[in-house]
C-alpha cells in the first residue's frame, strides 16, 4: 500500500493536491519526476551512477539504492513517472533526521540568470554563503509521550549561525529541551557524532573521496543525517547514518574537484566537531554538562 512518508523532513511534500514522494511497505521511496529538466537530470544521474564502475563500494553505500522509474498513481491522483529508490527510513522506528544542503552556492553552471538570482538570494538569507551549508529541515525524536520536535520549514530556513549550532546540539540531546529553560544536554553527542561508526567518521570517509573525485559536481545536494535514539537508550549503537540525496542539479565533474561540495563538507565537519569538543570539555571541567 502506498502512503505519504511520515519521516520526510524537507523538499516537496505529497498531498491530495500536490505531487510528492510516496512510500510502500517493501522499503521503496517513490519520488515524482519534476516536470522540467530537473526530473530527467535526476534520472540520468541515478542511471549513470548505478552503472559507474569508478565508484568505490565504500562510497556507494552513502547513496540510496536506485530501482529504476515507474509510471504510477501519484499522490494527487494523476498518472506520473516516479524515481524508485530505497526508502532510507524503512528500518527505523522513530528516526531523528536532519537534511543539510551542502555548498555555499546551490545553482549549477547551466542555470539561467533568473534561477541564479533566486538561489543566490536564498543562499545569502540562510547560512549557505556563510557556512557552506544550511539546514533544510529536521525532526528530533523526544520520547513516546512528546513524539517529534519538527520545526516548520520557514523557521528552519531563518536560522542564524547560532541557531544552527543550537539545532546541532538539540539533534543529539538526550532529553526534552525547553526553549526558555536549560539548553539541550547533547547527551548523545559522543555516540552519534563521535565514535568509529559515528556521523563524523562517515563524513570524513566521504570527504576523503571528495578530495579526489572529479566525476560529478553535486550541486544543491543534501546530506541526510539519521539515527535512532531509542537504540542508544537501550545501550546499543544508535545506528547513525549519513546519506546523500537530491541529484536534480548534479553535473559532470570534467576532471575538476567539486570544491563547492567539498568546502561545505569541510565546514560541516568542523562545525559538528566543535559541538562534540565543546560537549567533552564541559564534561571534563564540570563533571556535568551545560
Ligand atoms: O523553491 P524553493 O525556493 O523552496 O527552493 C527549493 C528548495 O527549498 P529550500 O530553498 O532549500 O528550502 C528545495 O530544497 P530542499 O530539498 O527542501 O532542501 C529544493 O532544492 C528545490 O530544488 P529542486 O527541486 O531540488 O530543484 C528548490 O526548488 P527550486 O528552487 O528548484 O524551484
Ligand atoms: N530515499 C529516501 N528515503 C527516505 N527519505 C527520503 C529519500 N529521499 C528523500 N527523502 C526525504 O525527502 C526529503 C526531500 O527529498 P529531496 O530528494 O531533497 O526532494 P526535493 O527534490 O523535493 O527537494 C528529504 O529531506 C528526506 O526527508
Amino acid at each position: 500500500m502506498l502512503k505519504i512518508p511520515s519521516h520526510q523532513v524537507a523538499g516537496h511534500h505529497a498531498s491530495s493536491r500536490t505531487r510528492g514522494p510516496l512510500i510502500d511497505d517493501s522499503g521503496h521511496f517513490y519520488k515524482p519526476l519534476q516536470g522540467d529538466e530537473r526530473g530527467s537530470a535526476e534520472v540520468t544521474f541515478y542511471k549513470q551512477f548505478s552503472s559507474n564502475t569508478k565508484i568505490p563500494d565504500h562510497i556507494r553505500k552513502f547513496f540510496p539504492v536506485y530501482y529504476g522509474t515507474k509510471v504510477m498513481n501519484a499522490s494527487d491522483g494523476s498518472e506520473h513517472p516516479h524515481i524508485v529508490l530505497e526508502d532510507l527510513t524503512s528500518n527505523h522506528e522513530n528516526p531523528t533526521i536532519m537534511d543539510v544542503k551542502i555548498g555555499s552556492r546551490t545553482w549549477g553552471p547551466e542555470a539561467s540568470d533568473e534561477y541564479i538570482a533566486k538561489c543566490f538570494k536564498r543562499d545569502r538569507e540562510t547560512t549557505s554563503v556563510q557556512l557552506g551549508f544550511r539546514i533544510s529541515g529536521l525532526q528530533i525524536y523526544i520520547n513516546e509521550e512528546v513524539g517529534f520536535y519538527k520545526p516548520a520549514r520557514d523557521f528552519v530556513l531563518k536560522s542564524s549561525l547560532d541557531d544552527v549550532r543550537l539545532l546541532f546540539k538539540k539533534f543529539v540531546s538526550s532529553g526534552p529541551f525547553d526553549e526558555t529553560g536549560l539548553g539541550p544536554d547533547r547527551g548523545w553527542a559522543s555516540v552519534v557524532y563521535g565514535g568509529l561508526n559515528g556521523i563524523l567518521a562517515q563524513l570524513l570517509e566521504l570527504k576523503a573521496w571528495f578530495e579526489d573525485q572529479t566525476l560529478y559536481h553535486f550541486c544543491a545536494c543534501s546530506l541526510l543525517l539519521m539515527f535512532e535514539k531509542e537504540l542508544a537508550l537501550e545501550g546499543g549503537s544508535p545506528n547513525a547514518q549519513v546519506k546523500i540525496i537530491d541529484f536534480a542539479h548534479v553535473t559532470e565533474g570534467r576532471g575538476v574537484i567539486d570544491h563547492n561540495f567539498l568546502g561545505g563538507l569541510c565546514s560541516l565537519i568542523k562545525f559538528i566537531s566543535e559541538v562534540v569538543g565543546d560537549h567533552e570539555d564541559h564534561k571534563t571541567q564540570d563533571g556535568d554538562d551545560q
